[in-house]
């Protein structure tokens, strides 16, 4: 059977082991890897009442893991149910109607995609299928988003709005850490963000692939909707793998290569990657804080002064985003001055 560019969840359950082309090389598969022991990332309440004791903790998280979780952040429980639900009944649609319901934007912005490698490294393919759309706060594009499974627009705009207002919270509190103007991040550097469902499908052999590829995200934030139960997301940190427990309504906050430039390197773009498991499904929820892109992403002034150069140079993001997908894992030593 060919599987190129079919769904995963068309084809899984009819292996009993998987397809050569979705066995990662030895080094990377999840039977080889080292694991941390640190046992868990840093859990953040967003509901405390010192907010300074709130911004140290996101601002010491960022700097030594790169991500951290939230609790008490406010989005209703009903809300994230909802979402989540909409999702899970999305992926588990028939095919076909699956590609009508993400195929309504003529430039393909909205779209439904299985996992064939993220840039030029990758060797093997991925256990996942996604849907990705951007989801900017003008409304623009909704009219290309899913309207199956029934109440798609509604729940998921609200769910959008919901989660740029926590990313501009989580912003700013960074940047009153780092001393940056209030709304630093409220303009052209969120003006794009996006939305991107994954489903990883049960796998018969999760010691040999990945459901995703260990990367950093190339944005400023991301906000990670982890469905309960299942661990699977993984975080390097000193040459080991710590794994991502999901907390029951929490997110997971991780920062992206362009605040780690932003910051001129104090706040860490962690690589991050899948494991699968052999069961269920399992799907997660992220919404990528993107920048507009000829926005300038560069060391912002307070961060790169006379006392600690620049170790970055200034590019507009979506040259950036075009240096970053070419060049794969070289991409940042290549970058920097
Ligand atoms: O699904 C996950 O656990 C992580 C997804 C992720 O890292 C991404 O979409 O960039
Ligand atoms: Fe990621």
């Amino acid at each position: 059977m060919n599987m190129d560019g079919k769904l995963v969840s068309t084809w899984y359950n009819l292996h009993s082991s998987v397809p050569e082309s979705y066995v990662q090389p030895a080094e990377r598969q999840p039977c080889n890897a080292v694991l941390s022991t640190i046992k868990t990332i840093p859990v953040i309440d967003l509901g405390g009442h010192d907010r300074d004791d709130i911004i140290r903790n996101i601002v010491k998280s960022s700097e030594e893991y790169g991500f951290f979780q939230v609790v008490n952040h406010g989005v209703a429980k009903e809300l994230m149910d909802d979402t989540l639900r909409i999702f899970k009944e999305f992926h588990a649609m028939p095919a076909n109607e699956k590609l009508i319901e993400s195929s309504k934007d003529p430039n393909g912005s909205c779209k439904l995609y299985t996992s064939s490698g993220r840039n030029c490294a990758d060797v093997a393919k991925y256990w996942k299928d996604s849907l990705r759309h951007p989801c900017p706060p003008s409304g623009e594009f909704t009219e290309y988003w899913p309207e199956k499974p029934e109440g798609y627009r509604e729940i998921v705009g609200k769910y959008t709005q919901e989660l740029r207002a926590l990313g501009l919270r989580i912003l700013d509190l960074i940047s009153e850490g780092l001393g940056l103007s209030p709304n630093y991040f409220s303009e052209e550097l969120s003006a794009n963000p996006v939305l991107i469902s994954h489903n990883y499908p049960p796998c018969p052999e999760p010691s040999l692939t990945l459901g995703a590829s260990s990367h950093k995200d190339p944005n400023i934030l991301t906000i990670l909707f982890q469905e309960p139960n299942i661990t699977a997301l993984q975080v390097l940190k000193d040459g080991a793998w710590i794994p991502v427990e999901p907390i029951p309504n929490a997110f997971v906050v991780n920062m992206g290569l362009m605040l780690q430039i932003i910051t001129n390197g104090r706040l860490i773009g962690a690589e991050h990657r899948v494991i699968t498991n052999s069961s269920p499904n399992r799907h997660t929820i992220a919404y990528f804080i993107n920048p507009k892109k000829d926005a300038i992403i560069g060391p912002a002034k307070p961060l790169a002064s006379s006392t600690s150069q620049a170790i970055y140079p200034s590019m507009p993001f979506g040259e950036l985003l075009e240096n970053f997908m070419n060049k794969g894992p070289y991409f940042e030593a290549e970058f920097r001055l």
